[in-house]
């Protein structure tokens, strides 16, 4: 690795998202999201499923173009471009892992380095002596990820023929290879057994160590609150609660939008009004006919609505 291994101070700002919103029709996927990462920084951002968290990370990387709001990385605000948010700092990994599947493992590092060679068309066509400096450079670089991912003794085995973990660990080590002072990590346990996502976590803090604030959206729990800083919960579309793990694990909203207990006046209490009155109803009327009556018992806003 060839980034620095001073930790920069933690107050200062990588990335700033400000009134982040993104519609798709009538649908508001993000809504009015503020976000900051600072240098040294790793945070978390969770919410249940469709609440808008990857919708969010599209539209910091410049795969989505936000409705409003803008994104800046160090002070710069970025063109939603992808490969210009990714030539400025930011990389990222995708939930669905999105590798070279007939590449080695060694060419899709290479291939994540591009942004930061310089050499020119002509100069790979005439395989001239910068183009073959900045080749050896480029390898040397890549076998350094590939070491610090775990994967250096995989180098020449096909990206499609690694195990599931190792292909999430290859997904970041190429992300890596753009030199981002800012990572983006898309579930990176997901399908992961605890061993791996256990050295996944490592993987985390040893890049932050390497002077790279990281970004991680995740379902797993106890990996976001052991691994982050501050973590900041998505629910449809808003930024709910920020805070350390200890204030974010400890807010009650957070456990209600988890376990789908309805908010104060949400849609569906009128539902349960209505449930709760034709039980009792029923519970005065005799049943006919000599059956047993069948009623459940209601479900009530504290036991949630987990369908
Ligand atoms: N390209 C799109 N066009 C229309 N709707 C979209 C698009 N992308 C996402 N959505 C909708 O935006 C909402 C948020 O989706 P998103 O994938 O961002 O949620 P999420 O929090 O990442 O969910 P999960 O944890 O399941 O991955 C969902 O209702 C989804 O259907």
């Amino acid at each position: 690795m060839t980034t620095s291994t001073d930790p920069a101070p933690v107050t200062t700002p990588v990335l700033d998202a400000s009134g982040v919103i993104m519609r798709f029709g009538g649908l508001t996927a993000v809504n009015d999201v503020s976000l900051q990462v600072n240098a040294g920084e790793i945070v978390g951002l969770i919410g249940p499923n469709g609440a808008g968290k990857t919708t969010f990370f599209n539209c910091l990387t410049g795969l989505y173009i936000p409705t409003e709001g803008t994104v800046s990385y160090k002070d710069k605000v970025l063109p939603p471009r992808s490969h210009l948010v990714t030539q400025a700092g930011i990389a990222r990994t995708f939930q669905n892992i999105r590798l070279f599947a007939n590449m080695t493992v060694l060419e899709n590092v290479l291939v994540g380095r591009h942004t930061r060679t310089k050499e020119g068309l002509w100069s790979a066509l005439l395989r001239g002596p910068g183009f073959k400096k900045a080749e050896r450079e480029s390898h040397e670089a890549a076998m350094e990820l590939l070491e610090f991912t775990g994967l250096a003794h995989k180098r020449d085995h096909l990206a499609r023929n690694l195990p599931y973990g190792e292909q999430r660990k290859l997904e970041i080590a190429r992300a890596l290879a753009s030199k981002p002072g800012l990572l983006l990590l898309d579930e990176p346990t997901a399908g992961m057994n605890p061993q791996e996502t256990q050295a996944c976590q490592e993987l985390v803090f040893a890049i932050r160590d390497q002077g790279i604030a990281v970004l991680v959206i995740e379902h797993d729990m106890r990996f976001i609150f052991n691994l982050c800083d501050r973590v900041a919960v998505l629910v449809r579309g808003e930024k709910l609660v920020e805070g350390t793990p200890d204030v974010v694990q400890a807010d009650e909203r957070v456990v209600a939008a988890y376990l789908g207990t309805p908010f104060e006046g949400a849609p569906g209490d009128e539902e349960v009004a209505e449930v709760r009155a034709a039980e009792a109803k029923a519970a005065d009327t005799p049943a006919a006919d000599g059956a047993t009556s069948t009623t459940s018992t209601p479900r009530t806003e504290e036991e949630g609505d987990t369908a």
